[in-house]
């Protein structure tokens, strides 16, 4: 037996058809979204993101705002550059991509974020009104990959409510976060939330009905200590060099003998990724929508 494929790439385009309609009419009442993006420094593997983020809203009519900044930029640079895009009424919405240069305080400049056009969900006003939000809808931008993880397993019907989710990883963008989403009285699962600190990983993971796997470990969720029939979702992005062709490659969290023992289980790339990049368009959508009345 062979898990089913949870196909990120399949939902993320059919989200950006749906998206594209929603442009579409936003654009009839005369208004455009804009996404911005702030860039600092070199990093090839942030460059290539913020192109395809850009490639995105170019495929579903949203506008393109790009601020780019040395490496060498001071956090004054960059707070000025934050308060640019605060105050341009042509975007709607931005990220600040990241990791910055080392020596910037990163807090203070997310917190300088207009929370009405933070697109990542990640301001502390966002998370905040996550954490507050138990019983209705959220209306405030969700943080992407956990939204992302969310709708991909909703739209392969992955029953959520009263599953078990294990959490592999504490890191502020996923691990820390999408409990918050999963225990909502609309989601109903229950959540344990893992890290380096668990006295026993396996144990965790082998009850779990939902597996996710946010640590940034290369492998670390091996076939063993998933139970048989349980749904596997791979959030780790490690870069390795393949042996064997010489060129770079993703490694997941998912160790690929998961495939033989779960139900589902989300590729890395063509799972997480793409609908981390469509979230970031529904928010800047949803905003936009907002502020349209
Ligand atoms: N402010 C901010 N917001 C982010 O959302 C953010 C960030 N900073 N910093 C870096 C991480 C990483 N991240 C990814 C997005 C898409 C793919 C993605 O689409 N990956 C493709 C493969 C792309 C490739 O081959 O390199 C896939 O999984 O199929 C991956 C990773 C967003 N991040």
């Amino acid at each position: 037996m062979t898990a089913q494929k949870l196909d990120g790439k399949a939902t993320a385009a059919a989200i950006k058809a749906e998206l594209t309609t929603r442009v579409a009419a936003l654009a009839a009442r005369g208004v455009v979204p804009g996404l911005g993006t702030l860039l600092v420094g070199d990093d090839p593997a942030s460059h290539s993101y913020v192109a395809g983020k850009h490639r995105d809203c170019a495929e579903v009519g949203i506008a393109s705002i790009r601020e780019e900044l040395p490496a060498d930029a001071t956090q004054a640079d960059i707070e000025a550059a934050v308060r640019r895009l605060n105050d341009d009424p042509a975007c709607t919405g931005y990220i600040v991509q990241l990791p910055l240069p080392r020596g910037i305080d990163t807090n203070r400049v997310l917190e300088l974020v207009d929370p009405d056009k933070d697109a990542d969900g990640l301001h502390p006003t966002n998370l905040g009104r996550l954490v507050l939000r138990v019983n209705e809808e959220v209306t405030s931008p969700l943080p992407c990959t956990p939204a992302g993880i969310v709708e991909l397993l909703e739209r392969h019907g992955v029953p959520l409510e009263g599953a078990d989710v294990v959490v592999v990883g504490r890191g502020v963008t996923v691990g820390r976060s999408i409990g918050l989403l999963l225990t909502r009285r609309a989601v109903n699962a229950t959540v344990t939330l893992t890290h380096t600190g668990t006295a026993d990983l396996a144990e965790h993971t082998r009850n779990a009905d939902v597996v996710i796997a946010a640590a940034g470990v290369p492998g670390v969720v091996t076939a063993d200590i998933v139970k048989p029939g349980a749904v596997v979702v791979d959030v780790g992005v490690s870069r390795e060099i393949d042996p064997q062709t010489g060129k770079g490659r993703i490694v997941g969290d998912v160790h690929p003998g998961v495939w033989e023992v779960a139900s589902w289980v989300s590729p890395n790339p063509g799972g997480v990724g793409p609908m981390t990049r469509a979230m970031l368009l529904a928010n800047v959508v949803a905003t936009a929508e907002r502020h349209a009345g």
